[in-house]
């Protein structure tokens, strides 16, 4: 997870910001022929991070030992045993090594060259254009799970608490929440068919499909919320569309090129769909008569440098409302102020 904290920022600092020197680096790239003479992972690792720095791809070493472990079966570099560091690849081994980091010089993001990402502990897989879970957004599972741990509905309850996750993804958050929450339920919802198709291959692949209603929903037409199971939910958790739409152009070539706009683009103001999910949160909500967000006035909200809008809302009363904070340059957090 290291890599994503620094590959990130270079991913949205992108071309033209931050001093970022990168370029399109596949427009030069050509094939290449088998690595002559080069045989053992250490190696190849050497190798690829060379051409990669010389191409400008960001986290060169990084993206080279996930490439060549992935290829012998590991996660990590350091988790191969180390006879396997200098032990000679077959020809299968590095032509696929090879094509791997071919993809990379097209500046494919890591997560979708494996096919697969932790996330919370969780292996999940990873299919462009579907958004890639960023490691802040592991953070918004621990809020929610700080939250229901203290409300009565998190202890021995069925079903409790029931959640509703709007723009699902991959399924990350609502996955990590029933895998740490085992008599919860969760409503995902997106409107990328891409994405709900993800969500469920990972449910099964994580055998949670039992206790998850994945949900192909556009959450701002106008029929969306009368056909919901369950009713009213406990907890109401995205990870939103968070990119002002006029900053979309300056995200680095993994973004721009392998995810989904849909997943990125928040609007003029980056507030086009949080600002669906305050509107409809009563209706959604138990005890619909209290929206902690009332006290969350969009328009402070739009005035924030945010790039990013993970948000949860609860069915409990909040007497403060909600606070905004900003944990790193990445994101503005809505979370509920406790007294
Ligand atoms: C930033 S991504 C978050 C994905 C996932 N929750 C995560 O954190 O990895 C936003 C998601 O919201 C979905 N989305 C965007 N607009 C939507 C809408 N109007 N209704 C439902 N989902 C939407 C996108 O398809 C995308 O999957």
């Amino acid at each position: 997870m290291e890599l994503w904290g620094r590959m990130l920022w270079a991913l949205l600092s992108g071309p033209g910001r931050g001093g970022s020197t990168l370029g399109w680096a596949f427009s030069s790239w050509q094939p290449q022929p088998p690595l002559a003479g080069l045989s053992s992972a250490t190696e190849l690792v050497s190798h690829w991070t060379r051409v990669f720095e010389r191409r400008g791809i960001p986290e060169a070493r990084e993206s080279s030992e996930y490439i060549v472990a992935h290829v012998l079966g590991a996660k990590t570099f350091q988790s191969l045993r180390p006879a396997l560091w200098t032990q000679p690849l077959t020809s299968q081994q590095l032509q696929c090594i090879q094509e791997l980091s071919s993809r990379r010089l097209q500046r494919m993001p890591v997560q979708y060259i494996l096919g697969e990402w932790d996330f919370q502990g969780l292996s999940l897989r990873m299919v462009p254009p579907v958004f890639i879970p960023r490691p802040e957004t592991e953070e918004l599972v621990e809020w929610v799970l700080e939250e229901v741990a203290q409300r009565s509905y998190a202890v021995g309850s069925p079903g409790s608490p029931l959640i509703l996750e709007v723009g699902c993804g991959s399924g990350a958050i609502s996955l990590s929440l029933l895998s740490q929450l085992p008599q919860s339920r969760v409503i995902a919802v997106d409107k990328g068919e891409a994405a709900i198709s993800l969500t469920h291959e990972n449910a099964q692949r994580l055998q949670l499909q039992d206790r998850i209603w994945i949900i192909h929903l556009d959450m701002t037409s106008e029929r969306s919320w009368t056909h919901l199971p369950w009713g009213p939910v406990d907890l109401v958790v995205s990870n939103p569309p968070y990119i002002f739409h006029q900053d979309m152009e300056q995200l680095a070539p993994e973004i721009r090129s392998y995810e989904d706009p849909a997943a990125l683009d928040g609007g003029e103001e980056g507030m086009d769909i949080i600002s669906h999910i305050l509107a409809l949160a009563p209706q959604l909500l138990k005890d619909s008569g209290h929206l902690p967000g009332q006290e969350a006035d969009p328009a402070e909200l739009q005035r924030r440098p945010s790039n990013q809008h993970p948000l949860f809302l609860t069915a409990q009363a909040f007497p403060q409302g909600l606070c905004h904070s900003e944990t790193s340059s990445m994101q503005t957090q809505l979370c509920p102020v406790r007294g």
